[in-house]
């Protein structure tokens, strides 16, 4: 087993219109590890799960899975993932089993093999006793989990799961969650894209966030949260017009520590700062003196909601950036060009077999 299931680096993919929709990304994924990758819609991970599956070829840099070439051994690298795309592969017209066993087919599952893998895969998410009721009639979590279970027959030792519980309810979503843990305890490699940030949260190693086509943020969901800077303190004015007033109040020198992030919301202002638990009686006192009525506020650690925005806010264009922009180290592009082993142009693939 290769030490990184997913080598990429300096990956680039245009498509034929002209649209940059990966520019220069580079990821390491390390064998065993649960890995998230983030980003706003269109940002470009739909088409870098593409890339690394082998069903769209970069157009440059160089793209290694479970150490096969993606562009010289597509087939290597296909037959060693499973891809749980956005749109299920579930046909709702078969049974939970055969639908199995339609994707054992797919894979080359051998067929002495197919009766005992089925039937493990069914117990692993729980769709033994339904086995063999067509798929047409199961909930939306009932499919999502065989459509989980139709990437894995192969025994692929890693799993790429394209927004995995979109729509789903809460239940339903911690059911996947603990299936998806339970495959990865196993030793399974997962390579996960979700719009639920606690879902990367409770799931993930480690994540990259991506955002027009380049990573702006990467390290684990703890390291990427502390990096926010402290706590934040979201105060609620009886007045939303009077937030600006109450902004220019919180930044006055002294009431919170240097490197503060003092932004308006909507009901008032939210403060991130290692002090913001604190100082944040003294912000509600000036208020108060400055006669600006307070109707409620609240502090809390931060989120992966903070980091995400804080790092897509950053690179927004410049909308409603200001001298307090977040404090979120981000990704540079880096110096690293060793992605350019033999790649020749776009869409031609670099010589050995
Ligand atoms: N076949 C295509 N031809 C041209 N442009 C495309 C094509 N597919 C995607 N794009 C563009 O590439 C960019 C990245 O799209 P992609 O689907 O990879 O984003 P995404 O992060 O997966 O978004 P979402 O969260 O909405 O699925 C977008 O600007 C999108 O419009």
């Amino acid at each position: 087993m290769t030490e990184y299931a997913i080598e990429a680096r300096d990956v680039a993919v245009t498509y034929a219109d002209g649209t940059e929709a990966v520019r220069g990304v580079d990821l390491l994924v390390e064998t065993g590890e649960f890995f998230g990758f983030l980003g706003p819609n269109g940002a470009g991970k739909t088409t870098m799960i593409k890339t690394l599956v082998t069903l769209l070829r970069p157009t440059d840099g160089s793209v290694t899975v479970n150490g096969f070439d993606a562009v010289a051994e597509p087939r290597s690298v296909r037959a060693t993932v499973g891809y749980m795309a956005q749109e299920t592969s579930v046909d709702p017209e078969l049974t939970a089993r055969e639908n199995l066993r339609f994707a054992c087919d797919a894979y080359g599952v051998p067929r002495g093999e197919r009766s005992d893998r089925i039937d493990e895969l069914l117990a692993l998410v729980e769709l033994t006793d339904v086995a063999d009721k067509v798929a047409d009639d199961f909930s939306g979590g009932m499919k999502k989990r065989l459509d989980a279970a139709t990437a894995l027959v192969h025994r692929p030792p890693l799993v790429f799961l394209d927004e995995p519980t979109t729509g789903l309810d809460p239940a339903a979503r911690n059911r996947l969650w603990e299936y998806f843990r339970r495959i990865n305890d196993e030793g399974t490699t997962v390579f996960l894209t979700t719009q639920y940030l606690e879902e990367a949260d409770q799931l993930c190693d480690r994540l990259s966030v991506i955002q027009d086509g380049a990573v702006v943020a990467e390290g684990t969901p703890e390291t990427l949260k502390r990096r926010v800077g402290g706590e934040i303190l979201a105060v609620e004015l009886a007045d939303p017009e009077t937030s600006d007033r109450a902004v220019a109040i919180a930044r006055e020198e002294g009431v919170f520590a240097d490197g503060a992030t003092i932004e308006p919301t909507e009901v008032g202002l939210a403060v991130t700062a290692r002090d913001a638990r604190t100082r944040g009686t003294d912000l509600l006192v000036a208020l108060r003196d400055a006669g600006i009525d307070v109707t409620g506020f609240d502090v809390r650690a931060p989120t992966l909601d903070d980091v995400f925005l804080a790092v897509t806010d950053d690179r927004s264009g410049g909308e409603s950036t200001s001298a307090d922009a977040a404090p979120i180290e981000t990704v540079g592009n880096g110096g690293d060009s060793s992605g350019s082993d033999g790649r020749t142009g776009p869409g031609e693939t670099g010589g050995k077999r």
